[in-house]
This record gives structure tokens, C-alpha cells and sequence, in this order.
């Protein structure tokens, strides 16, 4: 399966190339792009039609048609829905300049066919879909005037909204509606044409993409050149998913300790360490870099082990600095310690504001031998970087790359979308995972999450992958399970990130015998 996720510049050269073959009679299936989007997207709206209640079924299809070739698409949907018997109301916003010779075409067939033409939006408030049309990946401004007018009104609408390629208003690339003070279409369905597009996946994206369909339209994507962004999911990770030993022991799947619990701040180290130990680590510890402060037994988890930093030998573990780690001078030196030791490492939270503070320390994380995680939120990255959370959201993958380069880490920035970033480019974004995880805590999990993986031998990157996309998992398992989104606490997952990791587990053995 094509995982791929499309850059905009992509898609233009593979749809160059293929307008090419397409005029020398090479493509597997007939009729222009154009042709073969509008069909895809006919059909699948009359799926999604099909399924609703009987007298939704019943009422007629708003279709919003742009100036471009997004527009045409649109204009070869309502055709197709034309002619399958479908009430269709066309809103065609024709651009002041000439439309391509397909989109001609479109408009041409559009208005052969049954479907009403409109030039305002009729008063009706009961749609069966409203299908957006607007503008796909030619958007080039903010949406303003009669184009901002639309998309206000469908937000107000109870009904399915398939939006095709993009939701008209949002960057494909990066997930961030186009702004300033933007407003894009917020879809239930978006079906993309070619390849899946980042954006539809990250920031903004999922809230505004809603389900997204994937139609390649006949074209091979594996012939051009292959996207430097996926999705992630199992099967980038699938080779560490190995069935355990009959013969093992605690020894051959790692020790971990995280190193945190500043005072007044003990529960982040302990949420981190609690998983570290239900993700499969050998031995878990919780090392603490105040001596006055914190537990010396968690009683909820006895099998944790506590210490103090001062007294600890960090070698050979696999280290998560930073929960609740404070900038205590203690806190520096663990962490100078463990930057420049040889075992894996995570960098979280407290650790990560050191980092940002010390060129010195991020060169030193440069040098690293071994394997590095570092785990911002959007506002820890931009201290990293130098910039505001708001420039790191609006190009999450290009902030995600940038860190990763300058750090030579693989980098997770987290957030709806959790874009993880290899020093070389290459980018996977995280599918799973839900506004549960929106609360104290969660990111602690996620940070002990990997320091297990770590531990049990999986190199940075899939590691960093599997993490995000088990703790994604776990949290989408509670809220199946009526524990949340509403509530749900990081103290929750632990157990569930267990049963997401023992199912792919199992999955992988009954795979392999
Ligand atoms: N070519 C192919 O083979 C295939 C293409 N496909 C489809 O084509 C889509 C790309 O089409 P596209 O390049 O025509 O861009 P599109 O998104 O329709 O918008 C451009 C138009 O909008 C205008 N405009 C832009 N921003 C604006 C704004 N804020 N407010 C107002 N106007 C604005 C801009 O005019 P401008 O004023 O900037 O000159 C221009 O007129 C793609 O997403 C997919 O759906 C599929 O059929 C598969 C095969
Ligand atoms: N709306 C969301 N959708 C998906 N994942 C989310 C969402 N909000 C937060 N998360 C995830 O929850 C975790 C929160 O981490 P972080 O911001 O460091 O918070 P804390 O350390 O306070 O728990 C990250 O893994 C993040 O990706
Ligand atoms: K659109």
C-alpha cells in the first residue's frame, strides 16, 4: 500500500508527466485526469449518500464550483451525479481569467446535464452533501469576499461536506489554513486525487479534512520519485514487533531510567517510568535529581525502582531526561551526563528547555553516537529553534526537519498530526491519536513510551514511530471504550498502550508462522 504523502510540487510533476503519457495513449484508464477525479468523487458521494437516512437521501446536493481546474472536478462530479439521478444545484464561480481546456470541458457537460445551474446559493438548508469544489492545490491567497461568504454558510449546514483534493482554505503541504486570518472549508470527507497530501494529516488538517479518501486515479505513483513524507502506521515499524523468546530474560530487553521529579513535579518522571515498564522494559527506574523530594516506593507500581541522580550510575541505560526535571544545576549535569554517554536517549520537556538555552549542549547533542529522541510540543520546538510556536505550526514538517538537522536527532514534534523527523528529511506523520491526549501528562507517556522501545533494541527512528503511533492507538482504544475524550488521563494509558503493543505483537507472530 502507498503510504506516501505528497508534496504539492510532487503531484504537479507526476500530473505533468502523466497529461503527457495520457496524450500518447500509454494511461490504464480512460478519459483526462479531470474525467477520472470527477468519477471517483461521483461515486464516492453517492456511497456516502447512499448510507444516510431516507429523506436525507431525498434532498438535493449542493455542489460549489471554484475558478480553476478544482473547480472542473467539481463540474464533472455533478455530471456524473447528474446522471446517476441525483437533484444537483451547481454554484459555478467562474475566475476572470480563461479555464483550462479540461475544466472547459467539465463545464460544458455539466450544463448538458440535468444539474441545475445557480448563481446564488439557493435558501435551502437542508442539503443531502454539500460537495467543495473551491480551490484545491492552486489555492494562492487567503479566501476572501464571496469565497469566505460560502464557506461561513457551509459551516453552518448539518450535512456531509466532501471536499475534493484539499478543503478549499487549506495548505495542502503544511495543515495550516491560508492566512493571515484565513477561514477553509471544514469538511466530513475529503477525497484526494493521485497521492495523499501532509497536510490533510496534520495542525489544522485533520479538523478540517474529516475522513480522507485516497483516489490515485489510475496513474502509478511507484514510477516517479518517491515522497520524502508517509503515514505512519505498522508497517514502518513491523521488523522490531518480534514475538518474545520462550527463553528470555529481563536482561535482554533493557533497562530504562527517567530522569526527573524535580520537586513538586514527581508525577511526570513516575506517569513516564509507570509505561516504560507496561511498553516492555526489563527494568525500570525513576531517578529523582532532588534528594529531598519524591517517593521512595510508587505502591500503585512496586515493581519501579526509586533513586537520586547523585547516587546513580546512568551507563548502559537507556536514559528519558526531562519529566519534571526543573533547571536545577543537578538537572544540567545528569543531563551533560547523558548527552555525552553512549546509550540511547530521550529528551523531553525540561530537558528540551536546557537544550534550547545552550548552543554549547546542542552541539554536544550533534555529536551523539548514539541513538537520540528529542520530543517537543510546538512551543518547546520553537525555543529550540528560535521562533514562535506559531511560525513551527504553520510548516510542522519543515520545523520537524529543521530540528532534526540541526540536532542530527530524530526529532517528534508533537501535537494533532505528531510529525516525526529523521536528520536527513525523510518524515512519517502520526494518524492515531485524539484531544484525549490534550491534558498534563500525556506527554510523559509518550516520552517513556520511547525510552522503553529504545531499551528493547529498536533503532531511534522506528522507535520514535512505533511510540507515537501506539500512544496514539491506546488513547483512540480508551476513547472506543467510553474513557474519554472528555476525562481521559495520561495515567490511563499505560494499559492501554500495552494491549495496542501485545495486539501488533501478536499480529506479527501469527504473520510470520
Ligand atoms: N491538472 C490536472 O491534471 C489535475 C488537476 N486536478 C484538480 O485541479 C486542482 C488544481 O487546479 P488549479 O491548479 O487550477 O488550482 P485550483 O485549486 O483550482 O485554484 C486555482 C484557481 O483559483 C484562483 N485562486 C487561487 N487562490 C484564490 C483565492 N484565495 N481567492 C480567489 N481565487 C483564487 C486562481 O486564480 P488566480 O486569481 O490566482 O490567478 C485559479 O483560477 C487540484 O487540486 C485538483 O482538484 C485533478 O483534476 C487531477 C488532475
Ligand atoms: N489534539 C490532539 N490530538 C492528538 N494528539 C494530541 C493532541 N493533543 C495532545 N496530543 C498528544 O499528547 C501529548 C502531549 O504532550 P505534551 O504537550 O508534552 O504535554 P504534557 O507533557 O503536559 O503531557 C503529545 O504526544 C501530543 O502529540
Ligand atoms: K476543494
Amino acid at each position: 500500500m502507498d503510504n506516501g504523502l505528497y508534496s504539492v510540487a510532487q503531484i504537479r510533476a507526476i500530473e505533468g508527466a502523466s497529461a503527457q503519457a495520457t496524450a500518447e495513449g500509454e494511461a490504464g484508464e480512460a478519459g483526462s485526469l479531470m474525467r477520472r477525479a470527477g468519477r471517483a468523487a461521483a461515486n464516492l458521494a453517492l456511497e456516502l449518500i447512499g448510507t444516510a437516512r431516507e429523506e436525507s437521501r431525498l434532498r438535493p446536493v449542493l455542489v460549489l464550483a471554484g475558478p480553476g481546474n478544482n473547480g472542473g472536478d467539481a463540474l464533472e462530479l455533478a455530471a456524473n451525479l447528474g446522471e446517476a439521478g441525483v437533484d444537483v444545484v451547481v454554484l459555478h464561480l467562474a475566475g476572470s481569467g480563461p479555464s483550462s481546456p479540461e475544466a472547459a470541458q467539465a463545464l460544458a457537460r455539466a450544463r448538458a446535464s440535468s444539474a441545475n445551474f445557480a448563481d446564488v446559493a439557493p435558501d435551502v438548508r437542508e442539503w443531502a452533501m454539500v460537495v467543495d469544489g473551491l480551490f484545491g492545490i492552486g489555492l494562492a491567497r487567503p479566501l476572501e469576499g464571496r469565497y469566505r461568504e460560502l464557506v461561513t454558510a457551509i459551516d453552518r449546514l448539518r450535512c456531509p461536506v466532501l471536499a475534493l483534493d484539499v478543503p478549499s482554505g487549506l495548505d495542502a503541504d503544511t495543515g495550516a489554513v491560508v492566512g493571515p486570518g484565513g477561514v477553509a472549508v471544514r469538511a466530513t470527507h475529503t477525497i484526494t486525487f493521485i497521492g495523499d497530501k501532509a497536510g490533510l494529516h496534520t495542525g489544522e488538517g485533520r479538523d478540517y479534512a474529516g475522513v480522507v479518501h485516497v483516489a490515485r486515479l489510475g496513474l502509478d505513483t511507484a514510477a516517479f520519485e518517491p515522497p520524502r513524507a508517509r503515514l505512519a502506521g505498522p508497517s514502518l515499524f513491523a521488523a522490531h514487533l518480534a514475538p518474545r523468546r520462550q527463553n528470555s530474560h529481563k536482561g535482554q530487553f533493557g533497562d530504562v531510567a527517567v530522569v526527573g521529579g524535580a520537586h513538586g513535579m514527581v508525577g511526570a518522571a513516575v506517569l513516564a517510568a509507570r509505561v516504560a515498564l507496561h511498553a516492555g522494559a526489563g527494568r525500570v527506574f525513576a531517578v529523582g535529581v532532588d534528594a529531598e523530594a519524591g517517593p521512595q516506593f510508587d505502591p500503585m507500581q512496586p515493581e519501579l525502582m526509586f533513586r537520586t541522580s547523585a547516587a546513580f550510575d546512568t551507563d548502559g541505560r537507556v536514559l528519558v531526561l526531562g519529566p519534571g526535571m526543573g533547571d536545577s544545576s543537578e538537572a544540567m549535569r545528569v543531563l551533560g551526563h547523558g548527552i555525552d554517554g553512549a546509550s540511547a536517549i530521550v529528551i523531553d520537556a525540561d530537558g528540551l528547555n536546557l537544550v534550547a538555552a545552550s548552543t554549547a549542549l546542542q552541539e554536544r547533542v550533534a555529536r551523539r553516537q548514539g541513538g537520540t529522541i528529542v520530543t517537543p510540543h510546538p512551543l518547546e520546538a520553537a525555543r529550540l529553534l528560535g521562533t514562535s510556536s506559531a511560525e513551527v505550526q504553520a510548516d510542522r514538517l519543515g520545523s520537524a526537519r529543521e530540528l532534526a538537522r540541526r540536532l542530527q536527532a530524530v526529532v517528534v514534534l508533537k501535537g494533532s498530526g505528531t510529525v516525526v523527523a529523521q536528520p536527513d528529511g525523510e518524515v512519517a506523520v502520526n494518524p492515531t491519536g485524539n484531544p484525549g491526549l490534550a491534558s498534563g501528562g500525556s506527554g510523559d507517556v509518550l516520552a517513556g513510551v520511547c525510552g522503553a522501545l529504545l531499551a528493547q533494541g529498536w533503532p531511534a527512528w522506528e522507535a520514535a514511530i512505533g511510540a507515537v503511533w501506539m500512544h496514539g492507538a491506546a488513547a483512540d482504544r480508551l476513547v472506543e471504550e467510553g474513557v474519554g475524550p472528555v476525562g481521559m488521563t495520561a495515567g490511563e494509558l499505560p494499559k492501554a498502550v500495552r494491549a495496542v503493543l501485545n495486539g501488533l505483537v501478536s499480529e506479527a507472530g501469527a504473520n510470520r508462522s
